[in-house]
């Protein structure tokens, strides 16, 4: 069966990325792809308007929506799908707490996929990331990401998603130490950057955002003892690797029932 796609952000860089790996692939085909600025094909897709967009769901029904915008747009390609009962596969980062609610809120009428990175080797980090941490338990953490000089939201999302894991992993090691679940409880605190008199203090997570040239995307997690350190690097080398991700996403969505999924999910 060919699952059909409609794709949001279509004069994107992601958009674009998109549109480029659906044409290789013969499970899905993408039914309509919308931009703010309409006019030219991409990919040899025609680029439709995006007010259109609950029209093109309408006259459509494509089996899953794929979105790398900018998180307000993100909110109302959601609402659209979630009108139409359309699978929504979202990307786009920078979504506020309220954004998030907006998004679930969607996942109560159709199924919807958020993942802050769709690349299988950033699963794996977090995978390795989640161990690590328990097992250098004290260890000093830093968490560096570094992508290209075009980038809106800083720390990027992945990141977010990294300092959460650290902070579930940390928890689970104090639920191992103690009883009292105030102790357990408790975010790490996160210091960005650091400048003038910034001693460190313990249990803090520095975090670093840079941006350069046309990086594609860096994320490192550095954990540092006495005598020893570990340091956990993941380089995307183009963004086919988050397209791709994205595509297998949106395939595996297609028939769920409504809900909130996530891309380890799509993995196993
Ligand atoms: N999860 C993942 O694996 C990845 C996530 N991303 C995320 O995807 C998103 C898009 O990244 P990228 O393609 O590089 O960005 P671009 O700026 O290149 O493209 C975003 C597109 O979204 C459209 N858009 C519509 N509304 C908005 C809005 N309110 N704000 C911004 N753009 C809007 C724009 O097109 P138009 O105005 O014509 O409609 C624009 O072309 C970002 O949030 C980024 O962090 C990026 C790479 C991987
Ligand atoms: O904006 C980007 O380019 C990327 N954004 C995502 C993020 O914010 O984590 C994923 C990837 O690193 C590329």
């Amino acid at each position: 069966m060919t699952v059909s796609i409609g794709v949001t952000g279509a004069t994107g860089r992601m958009g674009g990325e998109v549109l480029a790996a659906a044409a290789d692939r013969d499970d899905l085909s993408v039914a309509f792809a919308v931009s703010r600025s309409p006019g030219d094909e991409v990919e040899g897709v025609a680029v439709e308007d995006a007010a259109d967009f609950a029209d093109l769901l309408a006259s459509n029904q494509p089996d899953a929506v794929v979105d790398f915008t900018g998180p307000a747009s993100c909110i109302e390609y959601a609402s659209a799908c979630a009108a139409a009962g359309v699978a929504f596969v979202t990307g786009t980062t920078g979504l506020s707490e309220g954004g998030f609610d907006a998004l679930r809120e969607a996942a109560s009428e159709v199924p919807v996929l958020y993942a802050s990175n769709f690349s299988r080797g950033i699963a794996a980090l977090r995978r390795a990331v989640r161990e690590a941490v328990p097992a250098l338990d004290g260890y000093d953490i830093e968490l560096t990401e570094t992508h290209h000089n075009a980038k809106r939201d800083a720390p990027s999302g992945t990141a977010l998603t990294l300092l959460d894991d650290i902070d579930e992993a940390r928890s689970s090691v104090r639920q191992t130490q103690s009883d009292d679940i105030d102790e357990v409880r408790g975010d790490s605190e996160r210091v960005h950057g650091r400048e003038g008199e910034a001693s460190r203090s313990e249990g803090e997570v520095g975090v670093h955002a840079r941006r350069a040239g046309d990086i594609a995307g860096e994320h490192e997690v550095l954990l540092a003892g006495n005598h020893e350190s570990l340091s956990l690097t993941h380089r995307a080398g183009s963004r086919g690797v988050f397209a791709a991700g994205a595509l297998d996403a949106a395939a595996w969505l297609a028939d769920r029932d409504a809900g909130w999924y996530d891309f380890t999910e799509v993995l196993e």
